[in-house]
This record gives structure tokens, C-alpha cells and sequence, in this order.
């Protein structure tokens, strides 16, 4: 079956408040996704619901098509791994990783191998992990889970650069190698954008755009060059860094062909728009139409 996500209708309500109101998506298997939002968007909520450890209130979330709540044969088949990993912290390293044997999938092999390579101290509980080894912890099962739609919800919370680096890289060769569906939810928004294909960004409980990466990256630009030439552009400027001479300021616009041409004959360079300025515009509450 295909592991695709589909959100109908969702509204989830923890007492009276709308964690998500009327949600709509539709993920197609297969793809890496990105879940990006503001804190206390929803979106650990909309994992848990895909992941049938909450049920909507209201509308229905499927995979494959099929229902996901009380669906076994489905959610053996998902893993969501959340921030700390709900491990109970009495038990070695070793007996998590063993007891992630429950689930049919899980490749004990692979996780070991990981374990090794990321310096699980396999014999430590996990109450003396520091929380960059309990994210590592974390990673690991969902990684070695071999699901057919894994869910990391900011796992990687905790870990240093050169060991979320490694992480990301282990998603993508794993991936590659077992193409599958893939959701990160995540505040480092710049970090993973090259490991993405779509982006989701949920907003006060309701999805505020979702789009392939290139179409958020061709909502804006960033342009640097001379000061004056770049200011003579005229151009709003979500974001703007001054080093000596030169400027380099971030759009949320498109830019027209006069505008390009402008900048070329002022020395003004154009790259893509960096997602986390462009994150950081559309999701400003001060925003009209947001
Ligand atoms: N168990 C709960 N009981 C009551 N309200 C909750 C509960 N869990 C979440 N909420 C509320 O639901 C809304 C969405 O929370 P959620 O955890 O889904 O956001 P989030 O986008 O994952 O946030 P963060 O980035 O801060 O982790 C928030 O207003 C939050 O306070």
C-alpha cells in the first residue's frame, strides 16, 4: 500500500482551544517533508494524529487511504519519534534498542551499527544519557524503525552541529536506498532545506502554505552588491547585512526581468531566498493576509 498522508476536514481541540482547526492536506508518499511553524503551531499535534497517538476531534486522517485510527496493520507500519524519545529511562541502551524488536520492521543490525557510529554507550542507562545522546537514542530507533512513513519530531533537538549533520546525511542514504515517507519537523529550518522536497508550514493550527522547495525558494531572493546599487533598487527588504561596502539584503517577492537587469549592470548578485527569512516573514503575526 502507499504510505500517503490525508488530513480531511481535522480539527483537534484540547479542551476549548483549537490546537488544529479545519485542517486539508494531502502528502504523497515517498517525499521528504518538512513541517515548519511557529511554537505552539500544532504541529507535534498533527504528527500525533497521523500517527494515530491522538484522534481528531472532528474530520478523519488517513494513510494510504485507509483510516489510521485503531488501525494496526497501518501504525505497525508508521513511526513518530519524538523530542527525548519516550524511552523508559530506567532501561541500558542496549535493551531500548533490543526492544525496538517489538515492531516487525525494526533492523537490529542497523541500529547497533548506528550505535557505534554515533558513540552510544550501549551500556549506560538512559537516565545518564545527556540529552544530546538521548536525541541520538531517539534518531536511531526511528532510523533503524524501517517504517514506511517516519516522523521525526525535532529529534535532533539537543544534538551539536557536526552529529545533526551526520544524522541528516544517514536520513538521505537511508532513504535513498529504501525510498519511503519522511516528515521533519523542525526549527532549523536552513539546515534541512536541502534535504527537502515539499514544505508544510502550519500556522495557529491551520496550514498557511504548502508548496515544493523551489516554489518557496521563488517567492523571494537575496541580493548583495554595492550598498548604493543594491539600495537603488528600491526593493523591501525582509532582511538586510552590511559588511564594509557591500549589502545583502533578503526579498519575499519574485523579481521582475527589469529588476534583474538593473542589478546585473549594478553588480548585484542574486541567489535563492534563504527559507527561515522567508519562514520568519510569513508566519509574522503582524502580517496582513497571513
Ligand atoms: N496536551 C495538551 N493539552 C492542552 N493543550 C495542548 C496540549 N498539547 C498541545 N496543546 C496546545 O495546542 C497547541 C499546539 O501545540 P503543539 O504542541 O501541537 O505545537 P507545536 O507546533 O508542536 O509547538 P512547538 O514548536 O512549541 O513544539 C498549543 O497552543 C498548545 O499549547
Amino acid at each position: 500500500m502507499s504510505f500517503a498522508i490525508t488530513l480531511r476536514s481535522v480539527t483537534l481541540k484540547y479542551g476549548a482551544e483549537d490546537a488544529l482547526a479545519d485542517v486539508d492536506l494531502e502528502l504523497e508518499a515517498g517525499k521528504i517533508y518538512g513541517l515548519l511553524g511557529r511554537n505552539g503551531a500544532g504541529k507535534t499535534s498533527l504528527l500525533s494524529l497521523v500517527a494515530a497517538f491522538r484522534r481528531p476531534t472532528t474530520g478523519e486522517v488517513l494513510i494510504g487511504g485507509e483510516p489510521v485510527w485503531e488501525n494496526a496493520p497501518v501504525v505497525s507500519r508508521v513511526a513518530l519519534i519524538r523530542e527525548g524519545g519516550d524511552f523508559d529511562d530506567t532501561e541500558t541502551v542496549k535493551a531500548i534498542i533490543e526492544s525496538g524488536t517489538i515492531r516487525p520492521s525494526f533492523d537490529a543490525d542497523y541500529a547497533f551499527k548506528l550505535a557505534e557510529r554515533f558513540e552510544l554507550p550501549l551500556k549506560k542507562r538512559v537516565s545518564a544519557l545527556s540529552r544530546g545522546k538521548r536525541s541520538v537514542l531517539a534518531a536511531v530507533c526511528g532510523l533503524a524503525a524501517r517504517a514506511e512513513l517516519t516522523m521525526f519530531d525535532e529529534v535532533h533537538l539537543g544534538m551539536d552541529a557536526p552529529t545533526r549533520d551526520a544524522f541528516y546525511k544517514e536520513l538521505l542514504a537511508e532513504y535513498m536506498e529504501r525510498p519511503h515517507t519522511i516528515v521533519l519537523s523542525t526549527h532549523l529550518i536552513d539546515e534541512v532545506a536541502n534535504y527537502l522536497e515539499e514544505v508544510v508550514i502550519v500556522d495557529r493550527g491551520r496550514i498557511l502554505r504548502h508548496a515544493d522547495i523551489e516554489a518557496f525558494q521563488g517567492m523571494g531572493a537575496t541580493l548583495t552588491g554595492p550598498a548604493d546599487a543594491v539600495d537603488a533598487l528600491g526593493l523591501a527588504a525582509l532582511a538586510e547585512q552590511r559588511l564594509g561596502g557591500t549589502k545583502s539584503i533578503t526579498v519575499a517577492e519574485p523579481l521582475d526581468a527589469a529588476t534583474r537587469e538593473r542589478a546585473a549592470a549594478g553588480g548585484v548578485e542574486i541567489g535563492p531566498v534563504g527559507l527561515q527569512d522567508l519562514f520568519i516573514h510569513l508566519t509574522d503575526p503582524n502580517r496582513n493576509g497571513a
